[in-house]
């Protein structure tokens, strides 16, 4: 898959809804009922984070999901790259961008949204042909004016800024014209999630749906 294949696989992921779960999950048999609850909620776009080792069983329970699109958030290496495209990842989610990286999705098959934190590291993407990145760590990187003034000389690049961002601050980006949606933990805590307390995350998820962009 070629770098622009990948960028518009995931741009129109990135439209499906303004916001993208950032999932961590420690217990794969909570997946299935998680997804479900987020999908009800109007966020069907999955991230599980490759940062726990239930983390591959919980995508391949995910997968199963109707409605859902499941991705591989954290890739790191190569090996993560194969290992969540077997576990039936439709997408991948790294915080940084190298080239062994880059080269392993593209050789098998996965579309990254690469992450990218400076105005270099997006043109070295986008020199690759990546217009569609991951803004990573984004309030910490000086939140949306950062990314607002990185939009001005390299408007050909659209983002999902992630890191840091909440229902609190979501407006900020989502009004910029370079943010496609956000990507959040925050529709998935932890406590609800131990206690499958699925209706609370199914009401987080449709307030995070209707968020206007
Ligand atoms: O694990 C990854 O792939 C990452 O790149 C980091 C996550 O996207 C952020 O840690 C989510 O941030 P919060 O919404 O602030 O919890």
């Amino acid at each position: 898959m070629t770098p622009a294949q990948a960028s518009e696989k995931n741009r129109a992921l990135c439209l499906m809804a303004p916001v993208v779960p950032v999932l961590v999950l420690d217990d794969a048999s909570k997946a299935a009922g998680l997804a479900r609850a987020l999908v009800a909620g109007g966020l069907p776009a999955l991230e599980v984070t490759l940062r726990t080792p239930a983390a591959l069983d919980a995508i391949r329970e995910m997968a199963a999901v109707e409605g859902g699109v499941v991705g591989a958030g954290t890739l790191l290496t190569a090996k993560d790259v194969e290992n969540a495209k077997a576990a039936g990842a439709q997408f991948g989610v790294s915080p940084g961008a190298t080239d062994l990286l880059l080269d392993a999705c593209e050789a098998n098959e996965l579309p990254l949204l690469p992450g990218a934190a400076t105005a270099s590291e997006a043109m070295r993407l986008l020199e690759r042909g990546y217009t569609v990145q991951k803004f990573f760590p984004a309030e910490a990187n000086g939140g949306a004016p950062a990314l607002k003034a990185i939009g001005a000389p390299i408007p050909q690049v659209s983002f999902c800024p992630t890191g840091g961002v909440s229902l609190k601050n979501a407006n900020d980006y989502l009004s910029l014209p370079n943010t496609l949606c956000v990507g959040g933990s925050w529709v998935a805590p932890k406590d609800m999630i131990a206690n499958e307390d699925w209706d609370a995350i199914t009401a987080l998820a449709k307030e995070a749906a209707a968020l206007p962009r």
